[in-house]
């Protein structure tokens, strides 16, 4: 066997690289491509695969979006162990997690694997979501915000048509849900992690009051409404969700963001919440509580150093 280069740099959590002032940035990704016709990626079935991790919100975002498109038989998913570990995202053959699965594709021990496959000099960081091409054996695109892109229209002539109906950010409707993808993004899906990872106190508490007064506002925006833009579920409601259903459970505890609960706290956005949840299997069905408080609490142990998983919130969502 031959020796393998050190890369876990790039893969290991406790090595996490943060800014002069203590404070947490995202690296940008890196794999950009779409799936269209005529280009390099066509729209096929039994071509691509989504590999992903329960536990991770921008993960969660393109599981919401490959099910409310119903694209489950035309792109596979592969689930890996919520136990990021120094190699990064394990999957079933090195750490045989309930619900996670082997490589169906080249049985790969890490998820790194597969982007050292698709080039051997990627120096970013081994992230999920993964949407890979096993024509090209290749990355098509990790950066979830596109992925669900994708997902909402590339497939459509593949679908039956009251799927590829289906418009997640229609547009009408795209001024409005791109100004509010924009602080949603920086202020509540990356600021819960600017307080959680910060390592000064100036960095957390300007992170926990930006994360708040962002919940305030979608507080207000959302009494008395269903959606957060116009009267129909946008992809603005799909990257909201994947962070609010973790709040409770595991950003109040180890992200220390714990000026209010959003049971508590927010009466608007836990209703919105709880709807989602409990009345489209979209999002019920790819939210796993086991996965993100184990991935969490056990595996991101540079923040929680006994690994101990908190028994509460009981229950993790409250029923309608
Ligand atoms: N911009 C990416 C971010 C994805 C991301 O940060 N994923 C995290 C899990 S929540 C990850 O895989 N981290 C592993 C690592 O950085 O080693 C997206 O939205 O798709």
């Amino acid at each position: 066997m031959t020796a393998q280069k050190d890369t876990t740099e790039q893969s290991d959590p406790a090595k996490f690289k943060l800014e002069a002032d203590g404070s947490f940035k995202r690296v940008d990704t890196v794999f950009r491509d779409f799936i269209e016709k005529g280009g390099r990626f066509e729209p096929q079935a039994d071509r691509y695969h989504l590999y992903v991790s329960l536990a991770c919100p921008w993960a969660h975002r393109t599981l919401i979006a490959r099910k409310l498109k119903g694209l489950e038989d035309i792109i596979p998913v592969t689930i890996v162990s919520p136990m990021l570990g120094p190699q990064g995202w394990p999957f079933a053959s090195v750490d045989p997690f309930p619900g996670a699965d082997v490589d169906p594709l080249y049985n790969s021990e890490h998820i790194k694997d597969l982007y050292l496959k698709a080039d051997p000099e990627y120096s970013a960081r081994f992230s999920v979501p993964v949407l890979w091409d096993k024509q090209n054996h290749t990355v098509v695109n990790n950066e979830s915000s596109e992925i669900i892109r994708i997902f909402n229209s590339a497939f459509n002539d593949l679908l039956p048509p009251e799927k590829a109906a289906l418009d997640f950010y229609p547009t009408d409707l795209r001024s409005e849900i791109d100004a509010i993808n924009e602080w949603v993004y920086s202020d509540i899906n990356n600021g819960v992690y600017r307080a959680g990872v910060a390592n000064t106190q100036s960095a957390y508490e300007k992170a926990v009051h930006e994360v708040f007064a962002a919940l305030d506002k979608v507080e207000a925006i959302l009494t008395g409404k269903d959606y957060l833009v116009g009267d129909q579920l946008t992809e603005a409601d799909v990257r909201l969700y994947v962070t609010a259903i973790r709040f409770d459970p595991v950003y109040v505890g180890l992200f220390k963001c714990n000026i209010r609960t959003i049971r508590d706290g927010y009466p608007a956005i836990h209703k919105w919440l709880q709807k989602l949840y409990w009345n489209n299997d979209a999002f019920k069905a790819t939210t796993d509580f086991e996965h993100i408080k184990t991935h969490y609490y056990a595996a991101l142990s540079f923040i929680n150093p006994t690994k101990i998983v908190p028994v509460g919130p009981v229950p993790h969502i409250i029923p309608l």
